[in-house]
């Protein structure tokens, strides 16, 4: 256990991959990260594509091993912490969703089966409601639902584990603009309510906005952290900001 024990901290990551375009050897994707929630936040992680966003949020979430660097949640490391605990503190949420066999009902059950935590069916019902899914029947097979519907069922399976980081990588993405101003709402009110802490992976900056209160910015294999400044300037001073981690 370490002494102060932030919700979450990265230190020293480092992620290497083939250096591609015909070159021999690898080069670093993600180059030597540190940062930290100290208490309960919502980030926007922005940068261009290709500059390892979804590559960082599934190292995060224990799903891909980092090269170099360590993890923490509440102080305990990812070497130290069972795989199935950690990524229930520390849930990811792909892009695309992901549906395991069965029905809507038999999803959601699943996962708390897998992580050893109650099935609150009235939480599940309430977060179908909220949601926009109200219509669909949890005997219904996951499979049938369309892709923004799936996107939904697998946000509400993650929220029922109650994790203490949850990790977006661009969930609204394949929802209509309605749909997705909804999925903004209930996710922040489950923030406000519950205190998980959220990293969004967003290409837009007026959901960046709408979303969190500071951002991370990865470029050029180094995280760029807005801090306090405020989300609609953070374009303008990341030039400034860029430079005094270049030269760090
Ligand atoms: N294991 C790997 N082997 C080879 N290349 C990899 C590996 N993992 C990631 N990459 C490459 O690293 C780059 C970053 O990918 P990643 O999907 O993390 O970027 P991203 O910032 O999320 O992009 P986007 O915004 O387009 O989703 C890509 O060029 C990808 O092909």
């Amino acid at each position: 256990m370490r002494e102060l024990s932030a919700i979450f901290e990265i230190k020293q990551l480092s992620k290497r991959i083939p250096a591609g375009d015909g070159l021999s050897g690898e080069r670093l994707l993600l180059n030597h990260i540190n940062a930290v929630i100290q208490e309960p936040e919502s980030i926007a992680m922005m940068g261009a594509s290709g500059q390892g966003k979804s590559t960082l949020l599934r190292i995060l979430a224990c799903l891909e091993s980092a090269d170099e660097g360590e993890l923490y949640v509440h102080g305990s490391s990812c070497r130290s912490m069972d795989r199935t605990k950690w990524r229930s503190q520390v849930c990811y949420v792909a892009q695309q969703a992901v549906m395991l066999p069965g029905s809507v009902e038999d999803n959601l059950r699943t996962v708390s089966r897998l992580h050893g935590t109650a099935y609150e069916e009235q939480l599940a019902i309430r977060l179908m409601d909220r949601s926009g899914l109200d219509s669909i029947t949890m005997k219904k097979s996951a499979e049938d639902l369309s892709g923004g519907e799936k996107q939904r069922l697998a946000l509400i399976r993650s929220l029922m584990l109650r994790p203490s980081v949850l990790l977006l990588d661009e969930v609204t993405a394949s929802l209509d603009a309605v749909s997705g101003r909804l999925i903004e709402e209930v996710l922040m009110d489950w923030h406000n309510s519950e205190g998980t802490s959220m990293l969004w992976v967003t290409h837009h900056a007026d959901q960046a906005r709408r979303v969190a209160s500071r951002a991370w910015t990865l470029e050029g294999g180094k995280l760029l952290d807005s801090g306090s400044h405020s989300l609609p300037d953070w374009e303008e001073d990341k030039e400034e900001l860029l430079g005094s981690v270049n030269q760090a």
